[in-house]
C-alpha cells in the first residue's frame, strides 16, 4: 500500500475544515490543514461572528433611545466606532487562538499557507513543499463575487468593512441579500445615510415575501433609502474621497462615502489546482460532490461553501463532521437538510424555518396560514412603531406545520428553539396544546390564530 505524509490533509481552516480536521484527528487520523489567512475562516474572521458583535453594536442606538422612555435620563451619547472596531477584533483574534489550539489539543498539524493540488494525493504549499495524503478534504469556502462593473475597485466587500478607518457618513450598498440588509441596518443605527442598490425589486429571495415585505416597510420608514431595478454603469472615486455610484438609467449618480459589494458569494476554487487533480466543478464553479462529500476522484473530498450547497455556517460544520465520522470514525451518516433554520440579522431581524408560504402553497395547492401581526411591548412604551409578524404554514389535512416565519426583535432565539418542533414535525394542535408563557414574545406562536 502506499505510504503518505498523512491520512487527511483539509485545505482550509473554516467552519467545515475546523470540524473535519478535529474530529478526524480524534477517530485516529494523522491530520494536517493547510490556512492562507486565519484560521477560523470566514464566520469566526469576517463574517458571522464579527457581524453579529455589530449589529449588537449597532442596536445600542435604538436601546438608548427607548431607554429614555423606560426613566432613564440618557444624556446624548457619542458613538466611537475605533473602540467598537478594536474590541470585536480583539474578540475576533482571541477566538482565533482558541481554534487554533483546539487542532493542536486534537494532534492536528496546522499549515498556515497555501496550499494546492498537484494530484489526486499530491498537495503543494506555498513555500513549495510537497507533500501527500491518503485523503484530501476541501474545504476553501467562498469569495465575494463583485460585479465587473468600471470602477468597481473603489467598493469594498464584506472582508474589508471590519476594518475601516472611519465611520462613513454615506454609504451605498449593492444587492439585497443576506450582507446588504444586515449591513444597511448596521450602517443605519450608526447615522449613516443608506441606499441600497438591487438589480430586482426582491430582496432576501427564499424568505417568506410578507416577511421581507415588513422589513422592506421598516427599513424605509427607518430612512433607509432602497433603489430596485438598478444595475451600476460605473464608478468614479474622486480626490477628496467621495464616490459617486452612476446608475444605468438614472438620472443622478449616487455620492457616497463607501461603497458595499454585497453581491454574492462564489465557490474559492481558482487556482486550486484542481483540473490536475481531475475534480469536477458545476456550471458556477463549485466543487460537484455526491451524497458523502465525495468528488468525482475518490481520494478527494469537499465540505461548505466551496460546494455551494447551503452558505451557512451550521451546514459547513455538519458536512465536516458527517465526513469525519463516515471516512474515519466508522460511524457513517450524511446531513439532513431538511428545514435548516436561519436568519437575517436586520434591524428588526427575522428568521425562518421550512416553506414559506408560497412554496408551500406550489408544493400542496391549498394551505392553512395563520399569523400574529403585534407590537412587541417593548416597542409600545417605547412609542416604537414597529409591528412584528409571525407566520405558520400548515398542511390543511395533517395540520403539519410547514413553515414557521418572523420578524420581530429577538426572532432569531425564538426561531431556533421553535425549529425544533417544526423539524419534528409536529402539528399546529401540539402548539396549541402547549401553554403561554405570558408576557413573551413567543407566547404569540401558541395562541396563532
Ligand atoms: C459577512 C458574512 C456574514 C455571515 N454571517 C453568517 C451568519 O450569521 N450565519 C451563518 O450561518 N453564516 C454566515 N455567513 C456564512 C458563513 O460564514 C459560511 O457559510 C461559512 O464560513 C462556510 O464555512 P467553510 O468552512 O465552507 O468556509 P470558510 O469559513 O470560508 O473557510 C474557508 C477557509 O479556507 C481558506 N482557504 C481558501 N483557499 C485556501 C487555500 N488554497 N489554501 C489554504 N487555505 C485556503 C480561507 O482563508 C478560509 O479561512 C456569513 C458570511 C459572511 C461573508
Ligand atoms: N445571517 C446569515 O446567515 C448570513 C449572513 C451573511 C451571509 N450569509 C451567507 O453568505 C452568502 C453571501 O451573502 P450575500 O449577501 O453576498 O449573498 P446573497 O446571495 O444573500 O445576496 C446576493 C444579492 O446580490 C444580488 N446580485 C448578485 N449578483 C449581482 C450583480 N452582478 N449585480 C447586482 N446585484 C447582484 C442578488 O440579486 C442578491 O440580492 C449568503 O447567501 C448566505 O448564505 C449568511
Amino acid at each position: 500500500m502506499a505510504d503518505f505524509d498523512y491520512d487527511l490533509f483539509v485545505i482550509g481552516a473554516g467552519s467545515g475544515g475546523v470540524r473535519a480536521a478535529r474530529v478526524s484527528a480524534a477517530h485516529g487520523a494523522k491530520v494536517a490543514v493547510a490556512e492562507e489567512h486565519k484560521v477560523g475562516g470566514t464566520c469566526v474572521i469576517r463574517g458571522c461572528v464579527p457581524k453579529k458583535l455589530l449589529v449588537y453594536g449597532a442596536h445600542f442606538a435604538e436601546d438608548l433611545a427607548d431607554a429614555r422612555r423606560f426613566g432613564w435620563d440618557v444624556p446624548d451619547c457619542a458613538f466611537s466606532w475605533p473602540t467598537l472596531r478594536e474590541n470585536v477584533l480583539s474578540e475576533v483574534a482571541r477566538l482565533e487562538g482558541i481554534y487554533t489550539q483546539t487542532l493542536g489539543n486534537n494532534g492536528v498539524e496546522v499549515i498556515k499557507e497555501r496550499a494546492v493540488l498537484t494530484g489526486p494525493n499530491a498537495i503543494r504549499l506555498a513555500s513549495g513543499r510537497e507533500l501527500t495524503a491518503r485523503t484530501i478534504l476541501i474545504a476553501t469556502g467562498a469569495t465575494p463575487d463583485v460585479p465587473n462593473v468600471p470602477g468597481c475597485e473603489h467598493g469594498i466587500t464584506s472582508n474589508e468593512v471590519f476594518h475601516l478607518e472611519t465611520l462613513p457618513k454615506r454609504v451605498v450598498i449593492a444587492g439585497g441579500g443576506y450582507i446588504a440588509n444586515e449591513f444597511a441596518g448596521i450602517f443605519h443605527e450608526f447615522g449613516a445615510q443608506v441606499t441600497l442598490v438591487n438589480r430586482s425589486d426582491v430582496i432576501l429571495r427564499g424568505y417568506d415575501e410578507q416577511i421581507r415585505d415588513r422589513l422592506l416597510q421598516i427599513s424605509m420608514t427607518k430612512g433607509i433609502d432602497f433603489r430596485f431595478h438598478a444595475a451600476f454603469d460605473r464608478v468614479e472615486k474622486a480626490a477628496d474621497g467621495t464616490i459617486t455610484v452612476h446608475l444605468k438609467d438614472a438620472k443622478q449618480p449616487l455620492e457616497c462615502d463607501l461603497l458595499l459589494f454585497a453581491t454574492g458569494r462564489r465557490p474559492n476554487t481558482d487556482s486550486l489546482g484542481l483540473d490536475a487533480a481531475g475534480v469536477e466543478l458545476d456550471d458556477k464553479g463549485a466543487v460537484r460532490v455526491d451524497d458523502d462529500n465525495r468528488t468525482n476522484i475518490a481520494s478527494i473530498y469537499a465540505v461548505g461553501d466551496v460546494t455551494n450547497r447551503v452558505q451557512l455556517t451550521p451546514v459547513a460544520i455538519r458536512e465536516g463532521q458527517a465526513f469525519a465520522d463516515t471516512v474515519f470514525g466508522n460511524k457513517p451518516h450524511r446531513v439532513d437538510y431538511g428545514c435548516i433554520p436561519s436568519a437575517v440579522f436586520s434591524h428588526p431581524p427575522l428568521a425562518g424555518v421550512g416553506l414559506t408560504e408560497s412554496q408551500a402553497k406550489t408544493k400542496f395547492g391549498s394551505v392553512k396560514v395563520y399569523a400574529s401581526d403585534f407590537r412587541a411591548m417593548k416597542n409600545v412604551l417605547a412609542d416604537r412603531h414597529e409591528r412584528a409578524l409571525y407566520k405558520m404554514i400548515c398542511d390543511p389535512v395533517t395540520d403539519k406545520v410547514l413553515g414557521l416565519h418572523m420578524i420581530g426583535p429577538d426572532a432569531p432565539e425564538i426561531l431556533q428553539a421553535a425549529a425544533i418542533a417544526v423539524k419534528a414535525g409536529l402539528t399546529k394542535q401540539a402548539f396549541d396544546d402547549t401553554v403561554a408563557l405570558h408576557p413573551s414574545m413567543a407566547e404569540e406562536l401558541v395562541l396563532l390564530k
